[in-house]
């Protein structure tokens, strides 16, 4: 059997704090295979961005295992094993779109010439292409996070980490981002994990639906999506997708009744 990208066993984080400690993570198990669109979803402070910040190295648990394409997160971290979109697009004001996305490159020592083909081709990937020379505050909202993923995606790492990258944008905006990530998703065979609060959003994109419930976090349920890898937006109007959104709801209440 092969490997998953991401395992997590008996993973629990306790963050202490001048209230007393908060178990953030309890007992997360979890294993994430290649190539698989993997949605965190659950009501605010179960943890979610806690455990995709543990993915990235940016958390340390406080006990359990979590490896990363088979080492540390902390090793994996210096591999350069993932590309990590956070809920605002973070762009730097004073640099064009392309210097952005270059920014993850220069700091890695590119040289010039793969800096700018890497440029061209992720804005092309996010369907950004001509907008390099642009200035964030030129695009909109939503352009902005296209831009923001391109940055992610620069130095073509395996895995994608996404908190909550449409949250802040309009119910259009984010139907189409949606579908343009599962294109994306198709195209690269990247390996995604992505905190959503959007049953729809989940049950759209993923390929296994995490639900998890608080105080403290935990996984509630682990749902195995029958949908097919292709989906236009309509498939959310097929039974079988309603039948998954019930089964995150019901995931979502039975949560909330052991609170
Ligand atoms: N650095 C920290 N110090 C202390 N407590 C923290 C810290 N980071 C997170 N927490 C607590 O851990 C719990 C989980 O937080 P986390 O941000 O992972 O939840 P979440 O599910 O991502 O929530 P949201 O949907 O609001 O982003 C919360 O109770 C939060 O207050």
């Amino acid at each position: 059997m092969k490997k998953p990208i991401i395992e997590a066993r008996g993973v629990n984080l306790v963050f202490e704090t001048n209230d007393g400690p908060v178990q953030a993570l309890k007992d997360v198990n979890l294993s994430i295979e290649r190539g698989e669109f993997v949605s965190f979803i659950g009501p605010s402070g179960c943890g979610k961005t806690t455990f995709l910040r543990c993915i990235a190295a940016l958390e340390t648990p406080t006990s359990g295992a979590l490896t990363v394409g088979g080492i540390s997160p902390d090793e994996a971290r210096k591999a350069r094993s993932y590309g990590y979109v956070f809920q605002a697009a973070g762009l730097y004001p004073w640099r064009t779109i392309a210097g952005n996305i270059k920014l993850p490159l220069e700091i890695m020592g590119y040289p010039k010439s793969e800096m700018d083909a890497r440029v061209e081709k992720v804005l092309e990937l996010v369907d950004l292409k001509g907008f390099g020379r642009k200035f964030p505050w030129q695009l909109s909202g939503g352009m902005q996070q296209r831009a923001s993923i391109a940055r992610a995606l620069s130095f073509d790492a395996d895995i994608l980490l996404m908190d909550e990258p449409f949250g802040a944008l309009d119910e259009i905006v984010r139907d189409k981002l949606n579908e343009e990530l599962l294109a994306l998703w198709a195209r690269t065979g990247k390996t995604i994990g992505f905190v959503t609060h959007s049953i729809p959003e989940a049950v759209y994109l993923s390929t296994k639906i995490v639900v998890m419930s608080p105080r403290p976090g935990r996984i509630t349920d682990v749902i195995e999506s029958p949908l097919p890898r292709e989906r236009p937006l309509e498939i959310r109007d097929t039974p079988e997708f309603l039948e998954i959104a019930q089964r995150v709801r019901e995931g979502l209440h039975a949560g909330h009744a052991h609170v």
